[in-house]
């Protein structure tokens, strides 16, 4: 559970908690109401709730407004934050403020849910949603953040006066005093016993499902299921900003100096934990982006393998190489890609369905001159019938339940349901058949998912072994682990053991990556090459 620096009620120091007055007077006036199961001191407002504030502070306003906009609209809380920061006018501090709430309460959802059901009289989703946020909220900073009860309570029912109305707020103020007189192990003990999959979901702030789905993956991928526990932690603790220089056109130099630290994973990586990265030198360009280390990593090894094995010239040069990024939108893997081809003398295709998404795809793209890419807007299944054998290099950054992202996508647990496997697991197989029809005879392909889910990673990996057998699977651990920064001694700093099982016989390996072991998205990569037909597919790479 995150914790928050804060005090009182808008991020300065409380003046009546310091003081103590309030609870002084209310001793003095005998309220017990105020003492909680301890028998100790309590630090609610002594204001009766017609007194208290009506107005919500800002930064609180912000995460309501966010919360609202993710339940109510479906919004995503990435995209709406800033937005709402910027329009609200927070400062750093408050911003802060608003994003540990917003996304903390968003994360947590689950847990505070399973205590709110025992404190409130009918069944939650009779509740009004805006209520329903605004509970969530209170009980986040009550139970999870350093606010005070007193201001955590005041002003939960202040902004639920200003933004829903003074008749919910009676039952706001009732249900968070329940709230507030046990802390989170105690709930948690109470609401959440045992060790059942349960159990584990409401104190981890899981959906049942993925608990279980998440321990499969760990197996799946050699990982031991005990190591859940961590994993789930990994996923309710927000990450650090990872920072990629793109080849030839960033700099992380002035970045450094700004205190961001070089990333011990990535080359031309770095981490930053001062704030607002968009403030950083580079990033308004576009040539300093932000992008988790295993995105980097994963389209580093795709460019790093060698096209048909035996060519010491086509390992050598990428000159005259034709890329596709058969699934590009937003364009985070495409700009690298793109930096990285143009460095070296290739060329790539940005292919993506959803139009919007295909011009974030040429925003991601514009600062890498524009003779090294261009972008395709439309369906990837169709790529193998009008590009045959047309790309020496292929990145399939699959549509996926997106289960290896849930640090950076508060929300995404809540929404993602069990029932959205097939469509996408059929929407994957689709587009490896067609990445495969595309795919020059000697070129690699790289399947990438940001989900460790058994089913989006190792069966599809199975399946399109079985459907095509002059497809190989080559050592994807050792590729990704060779990109890795190295160690004065010349070890990779990733370490192959942690990155998945491997085979008995054979080379083969397919490489999962995961927050709780590399402080990364759990991205899966499984690298492929595709046998050549003929000794041409050797000596002329840019042929056709
Ligand atoms: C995992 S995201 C790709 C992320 C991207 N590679 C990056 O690093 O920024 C998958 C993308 O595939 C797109 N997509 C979904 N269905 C598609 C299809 N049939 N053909 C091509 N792209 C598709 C989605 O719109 C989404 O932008």
């Amino acid at each position: 559970m995150s914790q928050s620096p804060r005090q009182g009620q808008s991020g300065r120091p409380d003046r009546r908690n310091r003081s103590g007055g309030d609870q002084q007077r209310r001793n003095a006036q005998g309220r017990t109401r105020n003492r909680g199961t301890s028998g100790g001191p309590r630090q609610f407002s002594a204001n009766a709730p017609s007194q208290r504030r009506r107005t919500a502070d800002p930064s609180r306003l912000v995460a309501f407004e966010v919360m609202r906009a993710v339940a109510r609209d479906d919004a995503y809380a990435n995209l709406v934050l800033p937005h709402r920061i910027r329009q609200h006018r927070l400062d750093h501090r408050d911003a802060g403020f608003a994003t540990e709430l917003t996304y903390g309460a968003l994360r947590l959802q689950g847990t505070y849910d399973a205590i709110l059901t025992e404190c409130v009289d009918r069944p939650l989703k009779d509740l009004d949603v805006d209520v329903l946020v605004a509970l969530r909220l209170g009980g986040h900073q009550l139970l999870s953040m350093r606010v005070p009860a007193h201001a955590a309570l005041d002003s939960t029912v202040a902004l639920v006066r200003s933004e829903i109305g003074a008749g919910p707020s009676g039952l706001v103020n009732a249900v968070l005093r329940k709230v507030s007189a046990k802390d989170l192990d105690t709930w948690l003990a109470e609401v959440a016993p045992g060790d059942t999959d349960d159990a584990v979901a409401v104190r981890s702030a899981h959906p049942r499902w993925i608990v279980r789905a998440l321990r499969q993956a760990l197996v799946s991928h050699g990982r031991p299921a005990d190591e859940l526990a961590d994993l789930l932690a990994a996923n309710n603790t927000a990450p650090i900003v990872n920072l990629v220089s793109l080849p030839g056109l960033g700099d992380l130099e002035p970045v450094l100096e700004q205190g961001a630290q070089p990333g011990p994973l990535a080359p031309d990586s770095a981490l930053y934990r001062g704030g607002d990265a968009a403030r950083l030198p580079g990033v308004k360009e576009g040539t300093v982006r932000v992008q988790d280390v295993g995105s980097q990593l994963t389209a580093r090894a795709l460019v790093a393998t060698p096209r048909a094995a035996g060519s010491p010239e086509t390992e050598a040069t990428r000159e005259g190489e034709v890329w596709l990024d058969l699934c590009a939108g937003p364009g985070g893997k495409a700009a690298l890609l793109a930096a990285l081809a143009a460095e070296q003398g290739a060329t790539l295709v940005a292919n993506e369905v959803a139009p919007h998404r295909a011009r974030l795809v040429e925003n991601a793209l514009a600062p890498v001159p524009h003779d090294s890419w261009t972008v395709r807007t439309g369906e990837g299944q169709s790529i193998g019938a009008d590009y045959p054998d047309g790309f020496d290099r292929i990145l399939l950054d699959a549509p996926c339940t997106g289960l290896g992202a849930l640090r950076r996508r508060p929300e995404s647990r809540w929404r993602r349901q069990p029932s959205d496997l097939p469509t996408l697991t059929s929407l994957q197989r689709e587009l490896l058949e067609a990445a495969v029809g595309a795919l020059r005879p000697g070129g690699v392909l790289a399947y990438v998912t940001c989900s460790p889910h058994q089913a989006e990673t190792m069966l599809q990996v199975h399946d399109v072994r079985r459907r095509h057998p002059d497809l190989e699977l080559l050592d994807s651990q050792a590729t990704l682990a060779g990109v890795a920064v190295t160690t004065e001694d010349g070890e990779s700093t990733l370490a192959l053991e942690l990155l998945g099982a491997r085979p008995e016989t054979g080379t083969g390996t397919t490489a999962q990556l995961w927050p709780h072991l590399h402080a990364t998205d759990a991205m899966f990569l499984a690298l492929f090459r595709k046998a050549p037909t003929s000794a041409d597919d050797l000596e002329d790479p840019s042929d056709g």
